[in-house]
């Protein structure tokens, strides 16, 4: 199943078999749920998804037992605890203790049972909170985090380097990748929880329903974020599983950003909400800028497809069906 195979190209082109069996780790969220859609559309037949209800991966001893019985060849880590800037800054021990035993049973038990194909996923907060701009893959470990989500960097940073000792000392092939902030159909809409993108969805659609003249949004909108949307973040993942076998971690994004004062306008545009935009600057900004360099994952013959326009129209209609049929994540 991994044979190595030279591209017309000349890249390295390690294709997966479409009967091997995928463990999608995290497979009900945001990532995991489009990981998923891709995989059906790839051909994939043999794709193992529990939700945490059936498998909870900070049970080291029914992660291992999971593994034995089910034996996966491939395994996407998209389970985390995720969420927005006010999440992780005032529930820092949780993101912590969760997302390192979450990574560090799951990883142990894919090695005890010889995975030998593993996507890890981080995030771009592992980098440092200044670091200059674009983020090469090379600035991790250069300098200070930023305090709204360091225990979650810390989490991560942990996961990356887990799987590059892994790779020294066991010499399998398992990758880390880099997303940018991301969004999509199966986001978590939680008024306080969740992150920017989703929040101003819910947001401004609620104040155009009610006729609300003015919406407060936090900080002072002027940090800069680069946003994916999760079709491309998924079509990412599988390149990077069959094209990309070294130590460093990819990045993932579309190389360009925006201020969150330019997304609430854009956000509030395609809900159609015509009253006044104002930032509540007792709330926290969080880290200044944080585009990411991708020309590693560019060099790999990757690009994005989804505009950022397109990307929050189409999910913002994905938001108002599925609010309007009660089937939106709690
Ligand atoms: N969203 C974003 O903007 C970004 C996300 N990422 C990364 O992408 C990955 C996925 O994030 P995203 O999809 O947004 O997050 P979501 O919150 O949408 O999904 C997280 C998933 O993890 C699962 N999970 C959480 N805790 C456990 C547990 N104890 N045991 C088993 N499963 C668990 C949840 O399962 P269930 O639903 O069954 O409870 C859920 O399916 C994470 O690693 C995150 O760091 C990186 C950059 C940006
Ligand atoms: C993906 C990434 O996500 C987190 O980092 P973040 O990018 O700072 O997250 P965010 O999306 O919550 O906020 C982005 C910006 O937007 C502003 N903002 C305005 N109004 C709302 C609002 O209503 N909600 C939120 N959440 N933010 C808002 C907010 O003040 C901030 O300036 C990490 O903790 C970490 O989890 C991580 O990896």
């Amino acid at each position: 199943m991994n044979a190595f195979v030279a591209a017309s190209d000349g890249k390295v082109y390690r294709p997966l078999d479409r009967s091997a069996r995928v463990f999608v780790a995290g497979s009900r969220g945001l990532v995991g749920s489009a990981v998923r859609r891709k995989l059906a559309r790839k051909g994939f037949t043999d794709v193992v998804a529990p939700g945490s209800a059936e498998l909870d991966l900070r049970e080291r001893r029914a992660v291992f037992d999971w593994f034995a019985a089910r034996r996966p060849d491939v395994v996407v880590l998209a389970a985390a605890r995720v969420g927005g800037i006010k999440a992780n800054a005032t529930r820092p021990a949780e993101f912590l203790s969760d997302n390192l035993r979450i990574q560090v049973n799951t990883l142990d038990a894919a090695l005890e049972h010889g995975v030998e194909r593993l996507l890890f996923l981080g995030s771009s907060c592992i980098y440092p909170k200044f670091a200059e701009q674009p983020i090469r893959e090379e600035a991790l470990l250069t300098g200070p985090l930023e305090p709204t989500n360091d225990a979650y960097a810390i989490a991560k940073i942990a996961g990356i380097l887990q799987v590059q000792a892994v790779r020294r000392q066991y010499g399998l092939p398992w990758i880390s990748a880099m997303p940018t902030n991301l969004y999509g159909p199966g986001d978590n809409f939680h008024p306080e929880h969740s992150h920017v993108l989703p929040s101003l969805i819910r947001r401004f659609h609620e104040a155009k329903k009610s006729g609300a003249r003015r919406v407060v949004n936090w900080g002072s909108g002027t940090p800069r974020r680069e946003f994916l949307h999760t079709d491309d973040l998924a079509r990412a993942c599988l390149h990077l599983i069959e094209h990309y076998d070294a130590d460093g971690p990819v990045n993932v994004g579309t190389g360009t950003d925006l201020t969150v004062r330019e997304l609430a306008e854009l956000v509030a545009d395609v809900a159609g909400y015509r009253g006044s935009v104002e930032w509540d600057t007792k709330q926290p900004d969080g880290t200044p800028r944080k585009l990411l360099d991708v020309s590693r994952l560019t060099m790999l013959g990757w690009a994005p497809r989804i505009g950022l326009r397109e990307g929050i129209a189409r999910t913002y209609a994905w938001y108002v069906e599925n609010l309007e049929s009660g089937t939106l994540r709690r």
